[in-house]
């Protein structure tokens, strides 16, 4: 089945870490945002996981730079956590879509429904990624997806060998513990993980930071 295009995006301490032991993850100087906000500009949908938008209330708008529409906001919610308040539901800059499972509590999915956000219910106990962009693909015309972690989340795109492409931006800070950029089970040795392959690597015009980029190889 045909899929969209998918490109996890983040910025790294040079420990690997996203967010820190108490959940700050402010890492990319102006400069790095900007990149962000030029990928959220080119992709037609924007992936987070549930933890993200607790802990960050994110907006996951292109406002930084020129943009011609505002991607889809897809948050992957198993137990339906997000808050009522979050902005991805309040503000109505972008159309949202919520992916829970069959877990989730049915008098919040009427709740988020009535506030105009469209609820997937996909999945007993776990929400199947592939099935998830697949839909899009097929529903929404979604080609091109940037997903914006967190740990949890780009673990199980890599492990299930949905992603093509990694942006990383490693930031000059440690933080030596917290939320590591892929965060889940982990690979025995190198041997199991994906095969990645170096495309690019720039220096941040701020001079203190390495934007990476791998694309991750098929088959
Ligand atoms: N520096 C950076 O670039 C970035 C930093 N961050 C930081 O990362 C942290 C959050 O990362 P992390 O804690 O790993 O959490 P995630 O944002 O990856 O969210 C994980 C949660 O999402 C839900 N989820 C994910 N996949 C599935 C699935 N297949 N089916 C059902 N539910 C699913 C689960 O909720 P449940 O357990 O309820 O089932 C899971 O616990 C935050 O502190 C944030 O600030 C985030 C993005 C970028
Ligand atoms: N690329 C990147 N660099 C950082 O330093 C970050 N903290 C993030 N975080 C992601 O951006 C979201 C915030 O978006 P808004 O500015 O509120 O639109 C945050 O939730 C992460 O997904 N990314």
């Amino acid at each position: 089945m045909p899929k969209p295009y998918v490109i996890i995006v983040s910025a790294a301490s040079i420990d690997g870490r996203i967010a820190s032991k108490t959940g700050y993850s402010r890492l990319s100087c102006p400069f790095d945002l900007r990149r962000l906000h030029e990928v959220r500009a080119s992709v037609d949908a924007i992936m987070v996981g549930a933890n993200t938008v607790i802990n960050d209330d994110p907006s996951l708008t292109p406002r930084y730079v020129k943009a011609i529409k505002n991607p889809i906001r897809v948050i992957i919610d198993g137990k339906l956590r997000i808050p009522l308040t979050a902005k991805v539901i309040t503000n109505k800059e972008a159309p949202t879509i919520i992916v829970t499972t069959e877990q989730s509590d049915r008098n919040k999915t009427a709740q988020l429904m009535n506030m105009g956000v469209e609820v997937w219910v996909m999945g007993k106990e776990r929400v199947n990624l592939r099935d998830v962009l697949e839909k899009l693909f097929t529903e929404k015309g979604v080609k091109r997806v940037l997903v914006e972690g967190g740990g949890h989340l780009n673990w199980e795109l890599i492990k299930e060998e949905i992603a093509d492409e990694i942006r990383l931006t490693i930031s000059p800070y440690v933080f030596g513990a917290g939320t590591s950029f892929i965060e889940g089970e982990g690979y025995p040795t190198t041997m199991e993980g994906p095969r990645l392959r170096l495309k690019s690597v720039n220096i941040c015009e701020c001079g203190q930071e390495v934007v990476l980029d791998y694309t991750i190889e098929k088959g």
